[in-house]
């Protein structure tokens, strides 16, 4: 067997092994400054392991490696590209005010990352909001705030969309508190990064069950009450661009997301008789805490991530929020069973063959263009 041991592999697996042992040492020690010393001591470890894991990855340049060193740089956000220069998020609300009064909306993970921007968004409009999730505490917070903002009513209802049970519960709830939604925004989901020859079944289970499971589940119930009460609305999935191309590494995730899809767009045909539209929203990388924490824990993948967007940044939640709305909304009622993908361009940048030609420089070009010019008559 060849083992190919740098200095600097061998450093990594080192500081592991080290980060390992002491980790172990907090768990068997009961003492509270000692348990803490080694708390410290664990993260120190683990942020050092991720810089040397990210170098490994990505070698730096010189001038870099001082702060590649110290753990506060560890997980420092990676830039944007000069072009995104030219595209500044906007992240003002883009339709008019009042464009949801009256209306009542229900989303799910409500409570953090897109889905709190979208039910801010929602809210500031007009609307009032339920948000559904697991963690009634960080639904209650968000629902204070945005309520406390915008004067309009954010009802927080704890709910496990892989419960069928519990969510015929929330949404009998929902109805004594609002009445049944005119938008509906399934935006819940679960993911981790994982080598699939490591996924348990109930590892797969999980992540199944949130995205397209739960989402199934809360979109057939709320469609036969509304279909009962002869009620129309607007029905949202927020996927992710690899529902169309599968990603390894995220298989629960995007064999999830492509059942969601393809619910979405088998109802689109089926319910538009009853007065419901479904539409989806693909979004690229979006920095939020839930995704960003699980899709790249050591903070390796961000950069090279951000060089293959055209234009050259990550996505923020308001341009999701502001999609969402515009697709919720009384102005997009000609639009069913679409698939927006909002990306920067990511996708399109992934799938060219030739698109890694934009690392040639001009005069990398000139001796190109020279030399098949040469073939002329060949
Ligand atoms: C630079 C790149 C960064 C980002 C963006 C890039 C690209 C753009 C495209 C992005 C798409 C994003 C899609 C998303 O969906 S992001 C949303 C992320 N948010 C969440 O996941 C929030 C909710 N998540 C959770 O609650 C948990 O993470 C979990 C695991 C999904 C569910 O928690 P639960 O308590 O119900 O489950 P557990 O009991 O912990 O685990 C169940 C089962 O899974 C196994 N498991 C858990 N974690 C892992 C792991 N990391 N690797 C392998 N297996 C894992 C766990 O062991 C359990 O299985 P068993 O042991 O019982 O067999
Ligand atoms: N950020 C990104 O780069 C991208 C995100 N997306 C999609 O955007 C959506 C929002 O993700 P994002 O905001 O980034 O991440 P978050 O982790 O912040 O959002 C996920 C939400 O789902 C809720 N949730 C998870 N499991 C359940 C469950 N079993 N029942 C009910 N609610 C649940 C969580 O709340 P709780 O823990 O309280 O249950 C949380 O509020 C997801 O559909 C994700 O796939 C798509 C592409 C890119």
């Amino acid at each position: 067997m060849n083992f190919d041991l740098s200095h600097e592999k061998l450093f990594t697996y080192l500081l592991i092994l080290c980060s390992i042992i002491i980790s172990f040492g907090g768990v068997v020690r009961t003492h509270k400054t000692t348990y803490r010393a080694c708390a410290v001591g664990r993260l120190n470890m683990a942020a050092a392991a991720a810089v040397v894991f990210r170098r490994n990855l990505f070698p730096l340049k010189l001038g870099q490696k001082a702060c590649a060193l110290h753990s506060s740089c560890a997980l420092r956000d990676a830039d944007p590209l000069p072009q995104a220069s030219f595209f500044p998020p906007n992240d003002a609300t883009m339709l008019p005010p009042g464009s949801f009064s009256d209306k009542v909306a229900f989303v799910t993970g409500g409570g953090t990352g897109l889905g709190r921007a979208m039910t801010q968004g929602l809210s500031q409009l007009g609307a009032t909001c339920v948000i559904a999730s697991r963690k009634l505490e960080v639904l209650q917070k968000t629902a204070e705030e945005i309520t406390a903002q915008t004067g309009n009513k954010v009802f927080p209802v704890a709910c496990d969309v892989r419960d069928p049970a519990a969510v015929a519960q929330c949404l009998d709830q929902m109805e004594k508190l609002t009445g049944l939604p005119d938008v509906v925004i399934n935006n819940a989901a679960g993911n981790f990064v994982s080598p699939s020859e490591k996924l348990s079944p109930n590892g797969w289970k999980t992540i199944v069950d949130i995205v397209l499971n739960g989402t199934a589940f809360v979109t057939l119930e709320l469609g036969k009450r509304l279909i009962r009460q002869d009620k129309g609305a607007s029905f949202l999935a927020i996927t992710t661009i690899y529902a169309e191309s599968g990603s390894g590494f995220v298989v629960p995730s995007a064999s999830a997301k492509a059942g969601v899809e393809a619910l979405y767009k088998s109802l689109a045909a089926e319910w538009g008789r009853y007065g419901l539209r479904f539409n989806i929203i693909q979004p690229g990388p979006i920095r939020t805490k839930g995704a960003f924490s699980r899709l790249d824990p050591t903070g390796a993948f961000e950069k090279s991530m951000i060089g293959r967007i055209p234009v050259g940044r990550l996505g923020t939640p308001n341009e999701i929020k502001n999609l969402a709305l515009y697709m919720s909304s009384h102005y997009a009622t000609w639009m069913s069973g679409a698939v927006v993908r909002l990306d920067g361009g990511e996708y399109v940048s992934m799938a060219g063959e030739f698109n890694d030609l934009r690392k040639v420089s001009k005069q990398q070009w000139d001796l190109i263009e020279a030399m098949i010019r040469q073939t002329k008559g060949s």
